[in-house]
């Protein structure tokens, strides 16, 4: 039996995480899990998994869930995400929180000695070198849920680090992959919340339509396994079966295809190095889909995805304040507050405006992180 804790159990990531464990009852057992706002599907979540620890975001919401469940314990805030990531019986923490609210409870769980699932990208564009120095000094397994991570992982087993020629991570193109630059001008929320392949949370959705969701997977990849940016491509394949692959030195390249269905790399990093079915999940059928389509990517069309490969080679702080520039910015974006080109926008002046920080430490990261969501509030209003 695997005793998970779960942070974000209530979004996309952490619903599919706890279907898994509804589908393998003897395999897994929700231990602590943590909620943000929706408290009505925390409820029903409770009821159906009866976990021992339940972190809210607000302490009133605690409150009122204490006296619905007396024998369960509540907890709030950031504090109650460190004491979910760090519940002493689970042995494996599945991060599905977005932002990177979940840095801090990932170093914590870090040195608790969990097993690390992460699907929670934010944390390592924000603080990649803090979180797998600490995974490797604490010798925790740490294992990437994100489908074009889970994908290079698999392709990677049994190989040599030193053969790998370089990773090609795919992009669907996000719900504007037909659109041209200037057509982007008027598009709305809506449009943008329409993602052709996956059904994900509301940020990540639109991080694909910009394609700084690729540019965070160029910068989690680089943490993950450890590779020069000079070695990450990125490839469009609008149909999003082949997750991504790996070119090595021979000329061989190794891919992991699959329907998209992010219950697959879930399960993976949960059962690693196993495998186990997973009866709900529809097979690949490729004589049905019949043909694949590849194409090269434009950086200047994906101006987001250029930030963040370009913030990725400066290092230091770049990425921090790339990751912040881009959630504070999105979130506007979603409120109708600014236009969707004009998320590229704010990034780019956030990224302008910083002279990057080399081998930042907790504290300034943290620092970082906050003074950028003030600059680009501050532009937006
Ligand atoms: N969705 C997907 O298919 C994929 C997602 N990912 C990554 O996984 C992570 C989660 O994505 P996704 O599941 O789509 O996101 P969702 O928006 O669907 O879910 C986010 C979760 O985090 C909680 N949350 C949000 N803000 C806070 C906060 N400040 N404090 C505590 N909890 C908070 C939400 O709680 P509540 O709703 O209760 O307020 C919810 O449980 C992201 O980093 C994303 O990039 C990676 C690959 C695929
Ligand atoms: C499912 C998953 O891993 C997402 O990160 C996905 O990759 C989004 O699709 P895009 O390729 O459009 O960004
Ligand atoms: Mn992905």
């Amino acid at each position: 039996m695997k005793y998970i804790s779960l942070l974000g159990a209530t979004g996309s990531i952490g619903t599919q995480t706890l279907d898994i464990i509804n589908e393998h009852p003897t395999e897994f057992q929700l231990v602590a899990m943590s909620v943000g706002q929706n408290i009505e599907r925390a409820r029903k979540i409770i009821t159906q998994f009866q976990p021992e620890l339940v972190s809210v975001a607000n302490k009133e919401d605690a409150e009122e869930l204490r006296q619905e469940f007396p024998k369960m314990n509540f907890s709030f805030g950031h504090e109650g995400l460190v004491e979910v990531a760090t519940y002493p019986k689970a042995t494996t923490l599945v991060n599905a929180v977005i932002g990177s609210v979940g840095l801090f409870p990932t170093l914590e769980a870090i040195k608790a000695k969990k097993t690390i699932c992460i699907a929670n990208k934010e944390t390592l564009v924000t603080a990649g070198h803090l979180v797998m120095d600490a995974a490797r000094k604490n010798n925790v397994a740490f294992l990437p849920v994100d489908s074009e991570h889970s994908a290079i992982f698999q392709a990677l087993q049994g190989e040599k680090v030193k053969n790998i020629e370089k990773l090609i991570i795919t992009a669907s193109g996000g719900s504007f992959r037909d659109k041209t630059r200037a057509e982007l001008n008027n598009v709305t929320v809506s449009e943008a919340l329409n993602h052709p392949n996956w059904s994900m949370g509301a940020k990540i959705t639109i991080d694909s339509a910009t394609m700084m969701n690729k540019g965070l997977e160029v910068i989690e990849a680089h943490w993950l396994f450890n590779i020069p940016y000079e070695k990450i491509d990125v490839l469009l394949h609008k149909e999003s079966i082949i997750h991504s692959m790996v070119e090595f030195h021979d000329s061989s390249v190794i891919a992991q295809l699959g329907t998209p269905d992010m219950r697959v790399p879930i399960q993976y990093a949960l059962t690693y190095p196993d495998r186990i079915p997973l009866k709900t999940a529809a097979k690949l059928n490729l004589a049905e889909i019949g043909q694949l389509h590849f194409q090269k990517m434009d950086l200047e069309r994906y101006r987001c995805l250029r930030f963040a490969i370009e913030a990725g080679k400066v290092g230091g702080t770049m990425p921090t304040v790339l990751n912040a520039a881009n959630e504070i910015a999105v979130q506007a974006f979603l409120d109708g507050k600014i236009t969707f080109l004009e998320i590229e926008d704010l990034i780019e002046k956030a990224l302008e405006a910083h002279s990057s920080v080399k081998n930042p430490d907790l504290d300034i990261i943290q620092g970082v992180d906050l003074e950028t969501r003030a600059v680009v509030r501050s532009l937006i209003s």
